[in-house]
Order: structure tokens, then sequence, then C-alpha cells
């Protein structure tokens, strides 16, 4: 094999094996590779819905197709566009690299009032660390700098101590390679990984909420780290009251230290986290531009980056014929992008209702009908296409079925949208009407 597209080719021949070859045409059709790392095979899919079946059905396909060719376990990852431009762009990707890169520092980190309480505390963190605040817990909403305080203290913690043994992990990887362990046999090195570090830093700890084992395993690694003073930080979405699902032993542990929240950045912090971007990327931005995206994307600083990835790629793109007009022109095609309409799922099954004429109770309930079985995936289908929700939250809209009943019907759909062009017509036609709601 001579490139990193043959071992994919050659991954892909493997999967025929055990898969239809409509089933691999039909899902990892507009899958392609980008790299391949120590110890990652990194893909990405810019379909979202396809990424996340491929994510919760042929992962382990995938993993063991890939052992087989390397006889090493590697781990897999698929990029969506954002993650993509973020990984050709200034975020390295790679949990190594980013604890010791220098994009995600205190230095890049723009301060201002909803967040300098979450600043100063994680500064203080890096610079004594389990000394004063421990557990330290920030929350607050997607893309609002959680992570990059993170890495800001792991740099930190490492410049001074090069010896120190810092974890980073994501909350819902703790929970898989909780599983893998147990499933190698390998559940010491796991214990040891995690109890042995000096510095935890777990990464939306939200996702172990609800789950058994892996609150039972943190709890443990929590209290042998804590007992022997060693810092640990978590990040959220929300504050430990509010993860409802969590064991309250966990909860009451996690408010042992201090908890600081980041709110969405004011139009000042935002113009400064523009500018400081901008010049990061080499970027020239005129004034007008950069209040032009400070005043329309107000929701979080992942927005305003991948803002100025596009206008980036724009002016690779245009080259010198890009003056102020034409990029005014391209942020507010953005923001409109950003700006969809997103509709609520009470919505669509409003439509699903009008179009197949039954009742809402019926298109949630358990009736087998074929007409009204037709409505229900329909509704789940577009509601997964059309919203963020999970396969979990969808089930619940559906009387609490389970992610693998919403699963299917989403095959369901797909499968009837190819061989039958009258119903995906249908579907088209409903995706319509819901987006002229506006
Ligand atoms: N105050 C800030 N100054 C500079 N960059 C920021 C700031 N806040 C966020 N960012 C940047 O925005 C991007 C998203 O931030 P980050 O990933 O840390 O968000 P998050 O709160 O962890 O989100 P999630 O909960 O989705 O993981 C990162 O590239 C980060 O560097």
């Amino acid at each position: 094999m001579n490139s990193i597209a043959d071992v994919w080719k050659n991954v892909l021949d493997r999967l025929r094996s055990q898969l239809s070859e409509t089933t691999i045409n039909t899902w990892f059709d507009e899958v392609e590779v980008v790299t391949m790392e120590d110890s990652a095979f990194v893909l990405h899919c810019s379909n979202s819905f396809k990424k996340s079946t491929i994510e919760a059905r042929f992962m382990s396909h995938i993993k063991a197709a890939l052992k087989d060719i390397f006889s090493s376990d590697l781990e897999v990852k698929i990029l969506d566009d954002q993650q993509l431009s973020a990984y050709h762009g200034v975020a390295p990707d790679r949990p190594g690299s980013l604890l010791e890169s220098d994009a995600f520092t205190f230095g890049t980190y723009v301060v201002g009032p909803q967040n300098k309480m979450a600043y100063a505390a994680a500064r203080a963190v890096a610079e004594k660390p389990a000394e004063h605040y421990n557990p330290l817990f920030i929350y607050g909403d997607s893309g609002l700098g959680k992570t990059h305080l993170l890495y800001a203290i792991a740099h930190q913690v490492r410049q001074r101590q090069p010896e120190a043994r810092i974890v980073y992990i994501k909350g819902d990887d703790f929970t898989n390679e909780l599983i893998a362990s147990i499933r190698e046999g390998k559940n010491a090195e796991f214990r040891e990984k995690y109890r042995q570090s000096t510095l935890l830093l777990v990464d939306d700890i939200q996702f172990i909420a609800g789950k058994k084992q892996t609150q039972e395993e943190f709890f443990h690694t929590f209290n042998t780290l804590y007992e022997s003073g060693r810092q640990i930080v978590l990040t959220s979405d929300r504050p430990p009251r509010e993860m409802t699902q969590l064991e309250d032993r966990l909860q009451t542990r996690f408010e042992w230290g201090l908890m600081v929240d980041v709110a969405p950045p004011d139009f000042e912090t935002r113009l400064a986290i523009i500018k400081n971007k901008a010049a990061l990327l080499g970027v020239q931005l005129p004034d007008d531009i950069s209040s032009f995206i400070a005043e329309n994307l107000t929701a979080n600083v992942r927005q305003i980056e991948g803002a100025l990835n596009k206008l980036l790629a724009y002016r690779d793109l245009l080259g010198n014929q890009v003056d102020g007009e034409a990029v005014s022109r391209a942020v507010k095609d953005m923001l409109k992008k950003y700006n969809e309409f997103v509709p609520s799922p009470s919505l669509i099954i409003e439509y699903i209702c009008r179009y197949y004429d039954v009742d809402e109770e019926q298109v949630r309930g358990q009736g087998r009908k074929r007409d009204l079985m037709e409505a229900r995936q329909t509704a789940m289908y577009l509601i997964r296409r059309m919203t963020n929700l999970s396969l979990n939250d969808i089930g619940k809209e559906f009387g609490d079925r389970d992610h693998t009943t919403v699963l299917h019907s989403l095959d369901q759909v797909e499968k009837k949208m190819r061989s039958d062009p009258a119903y995906a017509e249908k579907v088209k036609e409903i995706t319509t009407n819901i987006n002229n709601k506006k």
C-alpha cells in the first residue's frame, strides 16, 4: 500500500466481506480519508446524518479492518466540515499536540466580563494546582472557550512541570475507553492512567451522567486523585445540580471546589476575539468588517471562528479581487446560513399530521397502520435532518422509543426514498413547506 487512500480502499474492501455493497454505497459514499496519525485514523464526512450513523453502527467494523491491516489498535475519528477546517487551520486536533499547542493558551484567550471569573480561576489552578480550587468546575454553553481554558491550564502546567502526568479526556471518551478496557481485559491499565495522573482534565463531563458503570469508575478516580492532592478540572454545559441523571455523590463532589460559568461574550469582547483570531490567521480585516461580524455573530466564539475561516477561504479563492463589498457580501451569506431556521420537533410533527391527515397523538403513539407508520418514520427522519436532536431525544418525542428504533426508521426512510421517487418527492415537499413557515 502506497498511500493513505490505499489504506482506506483496503478498509472498504474488508468491510465488503461483512456488509452489503448497498450499505457501503449508502453510508460511505461521502467519506474521505484525511490523514493517519500515530494512533488515529482520521476521516471526513460532511453529511452529519451519515457521519453519526457510521459512528453508531460501523465504527467497530472500521477499527477491526484497521487492526487487520496494521496489527494494532487505532482510534478512528470522523471530522465534520467545521472540524476539518479547524484541522487544517489553527486548531491542531491531536490531544497530545493540542495540550502543547500555542494556539490555546492564556495568552490567546480574550478576557471579558462574561468569562473573567473562569479565566482567573483557571490561571490560579494552573499556577498552584490543587491548592485553592479542587475540583474546578467550568460550565456554560457550547463554543464559549471551556476547552480552550483546559488546554491553557495544561499548557502552563506542562511548562512549569514537564514531568507532570496530565490527562485530558472528553466525558464520552472516558466511557468508551472504560468499555474497551473491560472488553480487552485492560482495566488495570485504564485505572492506572487516570488514577496516577497529576492533573486530570475532563471536558464535557455531563456525558457520564446516567451511565452507571462510568459514574462508579469516575467516583473512585475522583476520590483517589482528590485524596492524594491532585488537581481535577471539569467542564460541562450545565452546573452539577442541573445534571438530573448524575449520581448525588458525584454531584456533591463536583461542587466541593469552585464552580464558575462562562457566558456569551459582549460586543467589545467579540470584537477583540475577532481581531485576535484574524491576526493568528494572518488576515487583515478592515474595522467595519470586524464590527459587522461582531454585531451579527453573537451566540458563540466557534461561530466567529467559522466565519473567519470562510473569509480566509474566500480570500484564497478570489485573491486580489476581494474588496470590502465582496467581503461583506460573503459575511452576509454566512450570517444567513448561521441564522438558518431550525424548526421544533412539534412543528415538524404538525406538518406531517397535516400532510398525512393524522392526529399528533397517533404519530407520537404506537399505532401500526401502514400510512401512520410512514408518517411517523418520515417525521423522525425530518426531525433528525432539520434539528440537532440526538437519536435518544427523537425517541423521547415518540413515546420514549429507544435510539435503535429511531435509527431503524431513518434507515427505512432512506431506503424508500431511493426506491420510490414519488415518496422522495413527498419528503422534499414537506421539507420545503416547513422551511417556508419562517
Ligand atoms: N475568550 C476567548 N478568546 C479566544 N478564543 C476563544 C474564546 N472563547 C472561545 N474561543 C475559541 O472558540 C473556539 C471554541 O471554544 P471551545 O472549544 O473552548 O468551546 P467549549 O466551550 O469547550 O465548547 P464545547 O462545549 O462545544 O466543547 C475555540 O477555538 C476557542 O479557542
